[in-house]
């Protein structure tokens, strides 16, 4: 809902808010380097002016750049607005436009928020509720107040060089601004786990380095392309930070697990596939390695398994969706745009063995598994770049 002669959209931050002085200055400045090159990625013309710790989109296009902010890492929420001097007359002829233009149906309420010093304003947050309260009743035909249970709220930020009036805030990502963290390789395959792990960590701040193994022989017709998609999705999050996806050769070490491993295949595989993350981590100045997997979500997920699997990486691997149930994780895909991109079951279905082994021991695994370094330095040196 947009109060007619919207000219800018509020942006609220949170986690940012409770850090020291000089660490929420640099956020700060990373989320409105964040936020400028999203707005020009989806061709918001518009303007950004912080104050206060409030970052203040000015744009004729409100509800465009209102979606980008909340697309966001670091936004808790935002509102569109319209832009009023910061008198009680000002207010109260954009609260009843706004109640005139935009109806409501059923009791309203107002609340009113004055900051910035005391002598500003010639009234408090209280006047601008009573009497801006009246001002929308008069623009009503049927009106009703009900300040506990209103169904709609008309909201007023009184400053002391500008007021606004705003009847919505839309939810954010929340988070920490893209780039506050140092990068991870993320090992993306294009199902439907990995993009919503990728995407959980760049909310925290990490950007990542996307990384797909193409099993050639063994992968499915359109892997490569899905994948391609869930990198792109996700680099619409980060213009500024994800450029392209690496794709690996992997059809060889694939084959040379097929053929000579038993129920201990799919963790060589996941070994491997770590060493190659590992090896990209280093090149790249990625500090650990992202990837989709929960506990007990494939006999390859089980506690035992992502033991063994762990011991061949020394860099930290981030599982974020270790404790979250399948339908959990499809809903964040839905929300998030990657759900389309990988609705058909991807990854290692014609790899994995008849009878995989859920409790491995690392004996086992290692004494089954061919020498790693070679396999990993062949997938690595044939790393090619697709750009998004
Ligand atoms: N082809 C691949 N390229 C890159 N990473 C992969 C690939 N296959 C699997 N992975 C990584 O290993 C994790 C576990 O593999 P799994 O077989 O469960 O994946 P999937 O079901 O194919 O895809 P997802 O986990 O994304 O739904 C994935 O979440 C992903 O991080």
């Amino acid at each position: 809902m947009i109060p007619p002669g919207a000219d800018t959209v509020l942006v609220r931050y949170g986690d940012i808010g409770v850090k020291s002085t000089k660490v929420q200055r640099d956020m700060e400045d990373s989320l409105e380097t964040n936020l400028r090159a999203m707005l020009d990625s989806r061709a918001v013309p518009s303007e950004i002016d912080w104050r206060w710790s409030r970052p203040r989109i000015r744009t004729a296009e409100v509800d465009a750049a209102a979606a980008v902010a909340c697309d966001t890492f670091g936004i808790v929420s935002a509102s569109p607005a319209v832009s009023v001097e910061p008198t009680m007359a000002a207010i109260c002829r954009a609260l009843s436009e706004t109640a005139g233009a935009l109806g409501v149906e059923g009791p309203f309420a107002v609340s009113a928020r004055r900051a910035g010093e005391r002598e500003a304003h010639p009234f408090t947050s209280e006047d601008i509720e009573r009497e801006g309260g009246q001002a929308i009743w008069d623009a009503l035909s049927d009106p009703a107040v009900d300040l506990d249970d209103p169904s709609r709220t008309f909201y007023v930020e009184c400053r002391s060089d500008e007021a606004f009036v705003f009847v919505e805030k839309r939810t954010g990502p929340g988070g920490l601004p893209l780039g506050s963290q140092r990068p991870l390789v993320a090992l993306l395959s294009g199902g439907i786990d990995s993009p919503v792990a990728a995407w959980e960590l760049m909310k925290r701040g990490a950007p990542v380095i996307p990384l797909y193994f193409d099993f050639e022989a063994y992968g499915g017709v359109d892997h490569v392309a899905r994948a391609v998609e869930s990198a792109r999705t996700l680099a619409g999050y980060a213009p500024n930070h994800t450029r392209d996806l690496r794709i690996a050769p992997a059809g060889a070490a694939a084959a040379r697990f097929v053929e000579g491993i038993g129920p201990t295949r799919m963790l060589s595989l996941r070994r491997f596939m770590l060493r190659v993350g590992e090896r990209l981590a280093r090149e790249t100045g990625a500090v650990g390695i992202v990837t989709g997997e929960a506990i007990g979500q494939k006999s390859s997920q089980t506690s035992a398994n992502l033991a063994v699997t762990d011991a061949v990486a020394e860099l930290p691997v981030h599982r974020p969706l270790l404790t979250r149930d399948k339908q959990e994780i499809i809903a964040r895909a839905r929300e998030i745009g990657t759900y389309e991109d990988s609705t058909v079951e991807a990854g290692c279905n014609r790899i994995a063995p008849e009878y995989p082994e859920t409790n491995a021991s690392l004996e086992a695994v290692e004494a089954a598994e061919p020498d790693l370094d070679a396999l990993v330095e062949e997938s690595f040196a044939g790393i090619d770049r697709v750009g998004l």
